[in-house]
């Protein structure tokens, strides 16, 4: 009778069940609430803020940058957890300088997992390591110095950035870009339009980046690499989110790959081809230092060692980081500056003029060089530069506490999740411009952060001031370049668009070298005319707010030639 009974009333009792649970979880939450920081708007009931993460993006990213206080937390809330975006430059700088108290160990087990499928053994070595990445090991940790994989492992990354190495580095990726620009089909007889200036500037940065820092045979091997790893960055959100790879096979698919790529590149290059200590820091076959040295650290480690697949796809995730980010900055570099026809282009092009070097060029017909040092040190292509990241990147930096801890008068629980994100103080309208838009201030009054300003960062000295120099500027004349200055000053940490503290970005010296390079190399050879009304941008594709810099969300036309002479 009572199994009659379940039979003709499951359906009620499984409802009720569901009402029951969703109530437990209401007053759980409501109860935990109290010592929390506030919620963010929009949280459904139960749901709380899934839907603003997975489906409304533009919402989340105005909310994360709108705030009257912005030393304050907010929570965002989902059925299971918490996350507490951090704001405030004493908040964010608390959590990402002190890796004892908060610990990256999540957001690198979600990368392994989810965005480059990884499984088992290879995951556990990297969870089980609680030593942290620095030379010394964070206290209570058992792990013994030959174990600690993420030490090891990260150690034998940023040895590309070591001064020798970074060296041989930006040697390849010039000479690399030289080579292109006098080889490619664009003559100086005929322009030719190409449909999209995001994919016309990847594919050049991608192949001469790749090509320095690995040689040149992983894509002579791989070619159908180049197309690959873009099907892979542009399902990125989706792979992160760890939803089943049917709802997405192209996803998994084009990883798929690239892990195979890198699997023959690897049995070519990697395979007891120079003994270690005989590596010189570029060679022909494997590129950089830091890829043989990596491989080491694999071969340390049984599990690693044992699972090609996963050595691969960790050498693929090294790939990715190089060139997905530099590649959408450049474009928008360029983008931004070459639609500010009558204001950046013309002293930026100045700039670019000063730091050309007239004595050294190894063929007298051939395309300029330049004084690297002068280069990277123009005051305005410095800022056009800074301020492309600082409107373009968000990253979201995820951080879990180890332990309970105290950031200003929050506690802190143990194995909280403490985002911060770089978007929510480069794009917060207070910090910037703190007396209001009306007013012009030294820091940019009039020029709101929602528009791109060029000259966000350049300072005049003296009593000569911004405003003066851009009415020059506008009326023709060359602006006083002895009076300006790059300066990032007292900006530290409202503009962070590398991260900083023990996690900060180890390529942003490269990253710099290479869009300034790259935008005076093109801008004295071609002649670039975009192919759009004057003014209009396309959006920044907001599906990639939290990965990095976000891509445009439309197509640039655009037309080139080579100048003559
Ligand atoms: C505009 C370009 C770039 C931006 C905006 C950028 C941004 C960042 C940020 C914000 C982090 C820190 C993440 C965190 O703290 O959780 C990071 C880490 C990292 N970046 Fe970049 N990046 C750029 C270019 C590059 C380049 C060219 C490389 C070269 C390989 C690179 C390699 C890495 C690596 C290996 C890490 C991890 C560092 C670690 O584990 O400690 N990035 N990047």
């Amino acid at each position: 009778m009572f199994d009659s009974f379940i039979q003709y009333h499951y359906k009620a009792l499984l409802a009720i069940a569901l009402i029951f649970g969703a109530l437990i979880i209401i007053f759980k939450n409501r109860r935990s609430d109290r010592r929390k920081p506030p919620l963010a708007p929009d949280a459904l009931p139960i749901l709380g803020h899934s839907k603003l993460f997975l489906k409304d993006l533009t919402k989340l990213a105005s909310i994360i940058s709108n705030s009257t206080n912005p030393e304050k937390f907010l929570r965002f809330r989902f059925p299971f957890d918490d996350l507490w975006v951090a704001r405030g430059s004493s908040h964010i700088i608390n959590i990402l300088s002190d890796p004892k108290t908060f610990d990256f160990g999540p957001m690198k087990s979600m990368v392994l997992r989810r965005i480059l499928g990884l499984l088992g053994e290879v995951v556990k070595v990297a969870n089980n390591d609680d030593s942290g990445v620095g030379s010394k090991p964070l206290p209570n940790t058992n792990v013994p110095p030959h174990k600690r994989f993420n030490y090891l492992e990260h150690k034998a990354t940023q040895d590309f950035s070591r001064p020798s190495s970074h060296a041989a580095f930006v040697h390849h990726f010039e000479e690399n870009l030289y080579y292109w620009v006098e080889h490619c089909e664009i003559t100086a007889d005929a322009w030719v339009t190409f449909p999209d200036l995001y994919t016309f500037t990847r594919d050049v940065i991608f192949r001469t980046t790749t090509d320095a820092f690995f040689g040149p045979h992983l894509l002579q091997q791989n070619p159908s690499l180049a197309k690959d790893i873009w099907t892979f960055d542009e399902n990125v959100p989706f792979l992160a989110k760890g939803l089943p790879n049917f709802l997405n096979p192209k996803a998994a698919n084009a990883r798929t790959r690239c892990r195979q790529a890198f699997k023959n590149w690897r049995d070519f290059a990697l395979k007891g081809r120079i003994p270690p200590n005989e590596l010189p820091e570029w060679n022909e076959v494997s590129g950089l230092k830091c890829m043989s040295l990596r491989n080491l650290v694999f071969e340390q480690f049984e599990e690693w060692a044992q699972d090609e697949n996963s050595c691969a796809a960790s050498d693929f995730a090294v790939l990715f980081g190089l060139t997905s980010n530099i590649v959408r900055a450049t474009f928008w570099f360029f983008l931004e500056t070459l639609q500010s026809k009558h204001d950046l282009l013309p002293d930026a092009t100045n700039e670019i003029l000063r730091a050309t070097n007239t004595t050294n060029s190894p063929e007298a017909n051939g395309p300029p060089r330049f004084t690297t040092d002068k280069l990277l040190s123009m005051p305005l292509l410095q800022s056009i530069y800074a301020e492309t990241l600082r409107k373009y990147v968000s990253v979201l930096m995820v951080r879990q506490t180890r332990r309970e801890a105290k950031v200003g008068s929050w506690k802190i629980p143990l194995g909280q999740k403490v985002p911060v994100c770089n978007y929510s103080e480069h794009m917060n309208e207070q910090l910037w411009n703190p007396e209001g838009v009306e007013h012009e201030t030294s820091t940019g009054g009039e020029h709101p952060i929602s528009k791109f300003w060029g000259r966000r960062f350049v300072r005049y000295k003296g009593a000569e001031r911004r405003s003066k120099a851009e009415d020059h500027s506008k009326s023709g004349e060359q602006t006083q370049a002895t009076a300006a200055k790059f300066s990032t000053e007292g900006l530290r940490h409202k503009w962070f668009p590398f991260g900083f503290g023990e996690r900060i970005c180890p390529g942003r010296q490269f990253a710099k070298h290479q869009m300034l390079l790259t935008f005076a190399l093109f801008s004295r050879v071609f002649d670039i005319e975009l192919m759009v009304a004057e003014g209009w941008k396309p959006g920044p594709d907001i599906q990639f707010f939290g990965y990095g810099i976000m891509p445009p969300e439309e197509k640039t036309p655009f037309r080139i030639r080579k100048r003559r002479g």
